[in-house]
């Protein structure tokens, strides 16, 4: 929501797809979200920029080599997916929000770039029930309100300190309803 209400030009785009799908008389339901192709590709870039988990833990079941280093059976290892999901040798502009990107396809996480679930094994098994949510409560937000902040029209999206990869400061913003579905 804060890429969101920072990138106007955005916003418009995403309800404008969401209004061709719908129409102007019934809410947004799971079953639209196969047609809002922009709409999952915004998802994928907020999961991609501010992912919840940046940090993904892994213990070596066996002596290995890792860019050069050896590393021994049995240590810890974090793998740094926040950095990887922002490396410039990965990703064409990583810093910028651009849903676009992935409007291309790809990107389903074997290729160990795009990261926000993990990856392998032990990758995360909640992912499809997180996509079916956030794509039905953000196709909601954006088609039945319009969003403002409280000082001035920018948010401050910085990173905090920890291991969640939260906003430094909550995102406090207040809706308008633009369309009641009920
Ligand atoms: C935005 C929401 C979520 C994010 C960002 C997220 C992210 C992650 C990440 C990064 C991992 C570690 C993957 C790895 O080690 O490679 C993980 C593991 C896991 N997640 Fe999620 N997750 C989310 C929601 C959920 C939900 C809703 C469920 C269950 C319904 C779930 C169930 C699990 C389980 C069981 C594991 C451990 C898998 C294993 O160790 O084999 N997650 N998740």
């Amino acid at each position: 929501m804060a890429e969101l209400i920072n990138r106007p030009n955005i916003f418009k785009k995403l309800r404008e797809e969401i209004d061709s799908i719908t129409g102007v008389d019934r809410l947004v339901k799971e079953s639209d979200v196969q047609n809002l192709p922009y709409l999952r590709a915004l998802v994928k870039e907020s999961l991609r920029l501010h992912t919840a988990a940046p940090m993904i833990p892994r213990e070596c079941s066996q002596d290995c080599k890792i860019n050069g280093f050896n590393v021994k059976s049995k240590t810890r290892v974090l793998i740094n997916a926040y950095a990887i999901m922002r490396d410039p040798d990965m990703w064409e502009d990583p810093d910028k929000f651009m849903p676009e990107r992935f409007l291309l396809g790809g990107d389903d996480g074997h290729d160990f770039r795009f990261l926000p679930f993990g990856g392998g094994r032990r990758g995360c098994i909640g992912y499809t029930h997180v996509y079916m949510i956030m794509h039905t409560t953000m196709a909601a937000l954006v088609q039945c309100f319009d969003w403002k902040v409280k000082d001035g029209e920018h948010v401050d999206i910085s990173v905090a300190l920890g291991f969640t990869g939260a906003m430094t400061p909550p995102l406090l913003c207040y809706p308008t309803a633009r369309f009641h579905p009920f």
